[in-house]
């Protein structure tokens, strides 16, 4: 049991990869919004080779946090919580969480989390493989990631975490981006606040976000939990 950065060999069990500002924010506001399922690319250019083998696929993404011209999404919650896409299906490559769920090579079972989505992910994992290892994968070095895999990591254990402090330590994580975007030009800053409400949205989503390792990507499903 143990909670790890990208730095970490990702051993088998069960892993758990985190991602909260905002890849699966993001990938849990598409599936509320009736996407069917999102092929997670480890780079922009797989995903851009994804859409030439699946051209029914949307594709969805951010090069340091903003849209590529040739994508048809960027990776804002907001921005997917206006989105038609009842019935599709996504294509998701972004700079941190898609490239973590590629880090896990022969996991017993692989989920996609956020803090959106937290508790049902504690759920499924120990409907589904309750007593066995698990790691939980942060796939930022900003607090969010890290407030989010202590609160799933007190869920499996069967503590109740307070989920004041997790939106606390998504807040925080925040700040961080913030000073560190306030070091580019003005037109390469990402404006987190319209996305913010989403990121700290604790549990909305009542389901888990499974993955399915493929030859070079990785397919997640939503699952009730
Ligand atoms: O889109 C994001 O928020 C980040 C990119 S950055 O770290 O903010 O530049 O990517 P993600 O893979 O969602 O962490």
């Amino acid at each position: 049991m143990s909670i790890v950065g990208m730095d970490a060999e990702i051993s088998s069990g069960v892993v758990v990869v985190v991602d909260v500002i905002r890849a699966f924010t993001t990938a849990a506001v598409a599936f509320e919004r009736g996407v069917r399922d999102i092929a997670c690319a480890a780079s922009l250019d797989l995903g851009r080779e994804l859409r030439r083998r699946y051209p029914d696929r949307l594709l969805a993404g951010e090069s340091r946090g903003l849209k590529p011209v040739d994508y048809d999404f960027g990776n804002s919650p907001f921005e997917m919580s206006m989105a038609q896409v009842d019935g599709k299906r996504l294509i998701q490559a972004t700079s941190n969480g898609t490239v973590g769920l590629g880090r896990c090579l022969e996991p017993t079972a692989l989920l996609a989390a956020s803090a959106r989505n937290v508790s049902a992910t504690a759920r499924w994992v120990r409907a589904n493989h309750g007593g066995e290892p698990w790691t939980i994968l942060c796939t930022g070095r900003t607090e969010e990631d890290w407030a989010c895999a202590r609160h799933l990591s007190d869920l499996l254990q069967g503590v109740e975490p307070e989920r004041e402090r997790l939106v606390a330590g998504v807040m925080d994580g925040v700040a961080e981006r913030s000073r560190s975007f306030a070091h580019r030009p003005v037109a390469d800053r990402v404006d987190l606040s319209v996305d913010l409400p989403f990121c700290c949205d604790v549990d909305r989503s009542a389901f888990a976000m499974v993955g399915e390792i493929r030859d070079d990507h990785v397919v997640l499903t939503k699952v009730p939990a």
